[in-house]
């Protein structure tokens, strides 16, 4: 088996808004939004005859100021439709953070991909996101990941795509997402085992507050890094919720400076208030309280 990349930068991914490359007005209201990446969409929000159109606004939008302080995605088109081969030339023109390839359900379309920028010499820091949306994408996620580990891969983030998904399996939108939660835990797993985040799927409905609130709290729980979001309401519930909370920082805090006491110099596992707690735990601090400096280091939009 391959090796897992070497530990990768800890981005912060908990607000990741999809911008229509068509809709000049959000495109230009991206650079005063506190999302933590923006993903610039040339596929399903942009209709057939306008996808010359998005890609000359995404030209000049790239040639304005930059987008400071967010990674920038562009959602590309399938690769076998009549679009993916102009969007692909586009992202090695624009040179954005990543590029995020819709309803991949091989792990051959992350390698070709990759040689495809590799070819063009694209930088390595130019990453591949996956959206994972269909019957066939869930069932091979694990492969699709592992593929993210071949010398050369560029597989950084997988995403899921629920209303696609929906659509090809026929599950009901329901609260709770019951029938859905056993495909998402599965890519969740194997985005972990490969050292990749998972972002959880768009929430359609973006004047209900409440529900969304509710999804981004169980995305959390169940291991997501950010959520895909489609309008700006969304952005301070997904930073509230994938970001730590102050009792978490507060209790990161307490592991990191419990370790650090000559007292358990030598031991793996201490008693902490009648709690256990292990070096493991340790580790999972310090990540908990780099990403709050991350979060802090920030700049304001
Ligand atoms: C859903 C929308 C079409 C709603 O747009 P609109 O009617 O303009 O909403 P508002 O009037 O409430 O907008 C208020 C202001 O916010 C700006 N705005 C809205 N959305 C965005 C955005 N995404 N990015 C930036 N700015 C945005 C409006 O311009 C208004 O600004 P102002 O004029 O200053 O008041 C719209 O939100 C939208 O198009 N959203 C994104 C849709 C999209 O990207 N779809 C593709 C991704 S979804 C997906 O990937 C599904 C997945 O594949 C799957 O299978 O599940
Ligand atoms: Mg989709």
């Amino acid at each position: 088996m391959n090796q897992i990349p070497p530990f990768r930068s800890l981005s912060l991914r908990r607000s990741v808004l999809s911008v229509p490359a068509i809709n000049l007005r959000a495109l230009e209201k991206s650079h005063s939004l506190d999302c933590d990446a923006v993903i610039f969409d040339l596929e399903d929000s942009v209709a057939p005859e306008n996808k010359g159109q998005a890609r000359e606004n995404l030209r000049a939008f790239f040639a304005g100021p930059p987008l400071a302080g967010k990674e920038r995605v562009i959602r590309i088109n399938s690769l076998s439709s009549e679009f993916g081969a102009a969007d692909l030339d586009l992202v090695k023109a624009l040179l954005p953070d990543a590029v995020l390839l819709p309803k991949v359900d091989e792990p051959r379309v992350i390698a070709e991909t990759s040689d495809l920028l590799a070819d063009a010499q694209a930088p390595e820091e130019l990453r591949i996101w996956a959206m994972i949306e269909t019957p066939r994408g869930v069932l091979n996620v694990g492969a699709i990941a592992e593929s993210g580990c071949m010398p050369g891969a560029r597989l950084d983030c997988l995403v899921v795509g629920l209303n696609d998904l929906r659509k090809e399996t026929g599950v009901l939108p329901q609260p709770g997402r019951n029938f859905l939660a056993p495909w998402l835990m599965q890519i969740i797993l194997a985005a972990k085992a490969y050292g990749l985040d998972a972002l959880d799927s768009v929430f359609n409905d973006f004047r209900d507050a409440e529900g969304f609130d509710v999804e981004c709290g169980q995305g959390r729980a169940m291991g997501f890094s950010g959520k895909m979001l489609i309008h700006p309401s969304q952005i301070s519930a997904a930073n509230r919720h994938f970001g730590p909370s102050e009792e978490e920082i507060a209790e990161a805090q307490a592991i990191i400076s419990a370790f650090a006491d000559p007292a358990a110099r030598g031991l793996n596992v201490i008693n902490a208030n009648g709690r256990m707690i292990e070096r493991l735990h340790l580790v999972q601090a310090e990540a908990l309280v780099h990403k709050a400096h991350l979060i802090s280091a920030r700049k304001p939009a």
